[in-house]
């Protein structure tokens, strides 16, 4: 490769993202997805509160940003995480994404669960996550699947989520 070509591949001022996360259920009477609390007769098994969509976006985040994934910065063997709000730990990626100079284009967060509904929480976590990184929340969509009762999600037996972003740089004219 060329001299021009490497340093105009440097200076591309967006980046995109994949992330993804599933939790399996354990006894209990919520869950956390999208920093919203929705009633269930199920709970998230995990480290952290569980908040899958949140734990997606994150990865998304670092990968698009090339900061690795979201257990090298909040190990799953760390006391600090246990039980922790996923909604600092979004805060603190998006602090470190701005740190390098990256600002969020949008973002497309799609959770994948045969239950509970979701409809109804969507326009509550959009709000929620919106505000919490300071976008408008046009540019941050969230949407939902059943998997028609196949595989472990169709079961019953957790929920996953995936998450798309693009950045864009902060310091280019
Ligand atoms: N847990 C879920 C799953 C889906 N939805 C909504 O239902 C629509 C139809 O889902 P399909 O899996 O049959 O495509 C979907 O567009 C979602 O709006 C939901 O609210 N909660
Ligand atoms: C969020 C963290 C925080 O300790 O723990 P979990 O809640 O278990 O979630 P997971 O998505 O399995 O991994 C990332 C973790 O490091």
């Amino acid at each position: 490769m060329s001299e021009q070509k490497s340093s105009s591949f440097q200076s591309v001022p967006w980046r995109v993202g994949h992330g993804f996360d599933v939790h399996a259920f354990k006894p209990g009477d919520h869950l956390m997805i999208g920093g919203v609390r929705i009633p269930f007769d199920q709970a998230f098994k995990a480290h952290s509160d569980g908040d899958v969509l949140i734990h997606a976006f994150c990865d998304a985040l670092l990968g698009a940003a090339g900061l690795g994934d979201i257990g090298q910065h909040f190990p799953d063997t760390d006391p600090a995480y246990l039980g922790i709000d996923s909604t600092r730990l979004l805060t603190h990626v998006h602090a470190l994404l701005m740190s390098h100079h990256w600002r969020i284009g949008n973002a497309d967060l799609t959770i994948i669960a045969q239950a509970p509904r979701m409809s109804t929480h969507i326009p509550a976590m959009r709000t929620r996550l919106a505000d919490l990184l300071q976008m408008e929340v046009g540019a941050l969509n969230i949407k939902a699947t059943t998997t028609e009762r196949l595989g472990f999600t169709g079961r019953g037996e957790g929920i996953a989520a995936e998450a798309v972003v693009l950045i864009v740089r902060t310091d280019t004219a």
